[in-house]
């Protein structure tokens, strides 16, 4: 039976970490600043965004959140973010992901003044994160980063096996593994013979976002299994990518769904405002 890699418990430590911080940079007279932007009325999205609020409240960081109506025009949201842009209280704006069909996502996240930038979506940020000199790593991939960190995984040589390959997960992360030399195969939906490819992987980081794809006699014996999918099924049910059950049965370690990669998520969003409050700090 593989070893459960708690992304609660790991968040939890974390987390006590931040607060410290957070105290410290008080103490300075900085309290690091976190503004959320939320457009429409998404309930998943709802859900997420007032996590990060209890979140940041538990943390002592001061948070706002700016709900925009769905119909809110681009030039409006745009308008907000020049406003945060030059608010010398906030350190971090996210900007709630999927926008109303009318925005141009990537305008939106241009507009974001890079240095605040805590999510790592802007050009800027993926590019210092693809020369290998980042300022912002992205929140989710870097929860993966620190969960295998935190489970004493060396990535030195090994066959990382990434499926998906979004902007927000897929792509940073295989660039981070690969910054920790691992050598890094990305599949997708075009992927010929993924049971194969999989198979070959020391560890298999699964963001595709389909229901228990991955099934359990496709891991090698003894591989590492990172499961950043989060589906609900029916009415409350939330499962991962992969076949967790199964998978147990011949992963070595291998990352729950509820509780594995979301509260890292969360926990490196937090993590990344007060990176940028220290900045401001030091400045
Ligand atoms: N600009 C932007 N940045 C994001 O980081 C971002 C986003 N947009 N849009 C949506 C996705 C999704 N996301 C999650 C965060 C926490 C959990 C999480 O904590 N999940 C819990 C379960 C929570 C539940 O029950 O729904 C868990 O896996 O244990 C999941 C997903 C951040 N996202």
């Amino acid at each position: 039976m593989a070893d459960i890699i708690d992304g609660k418990a790991i968040a939890a430590e974390i987390r006590q970490d931040i607060a410290a911080d957070t105290q410290a940079l008080i103490a300075q007279g900085i309290t690091p600043g976190l503004a959320v932007v939320l457009v429409g009325e998404d309930p998943a999205s709802r859900v997420y965004v007032s996590m990060k609020e209890k979140a940041c409240a538990a943390a002592g960081i001061y948070s706002v959140e700016h709900k925009l109506a769905a119909e809110t025009s681009e030039a409006d949201l745009l308008k907000l973010i020049t406003n945060l842009n030059d608010d010398t209280d906030i350190d971090g704006i996210l900007v709630q992901l999927p926008l109303p069909e009318h925005i141009d996502e990537s305008k939106v996240l241009e507009a974001i003044d890079p240095t605040k930038d805590v999510d790592g979506f802007h050009p800027y940020n993926v590019g210092r994160l693809m020369t290998g000199n980042p300022l912002f790593q992205p929140c989710t991939p870097y929860g993966v980063m620190k969960m295998l960190e935190h489970h004493g995984v060396d990535l030195n040589g090994k066959e990382v096996v990434v499926v998906g390959r979004s902007n927000i997960v897929g792509k940073p992360v295989a660039l981070m593994c690969l910054a920790e030399n691992a050598t890094v195969t990305i599949c997708h939906s075009r992927t010929v013979d993924l049971p194969q490819k999989v198979a070959a992987a020391d560890v298999v980081i699964a963001a595709v976002g389909r229901p228990e794809m991955i099934k359990g006699d496709w891991i090698k014996k003894g591989a590492i299994v990172i499961d950043v999918g989060v589906n609900r099924v029916g009415e409350k049910k939330l499962v991962g990518d992969v076949d967790f059950k199964a998978a147990s049965e011949n992963a070595a370690a291998i990352t729950p769904v509820p509780g594995g990669v979301g509260p890292m998520t969360i926990t490196m969003l937090l993590y990344n405002t007060i990176v940028s409050a220290k900045r401001r700090a030091a400045q």
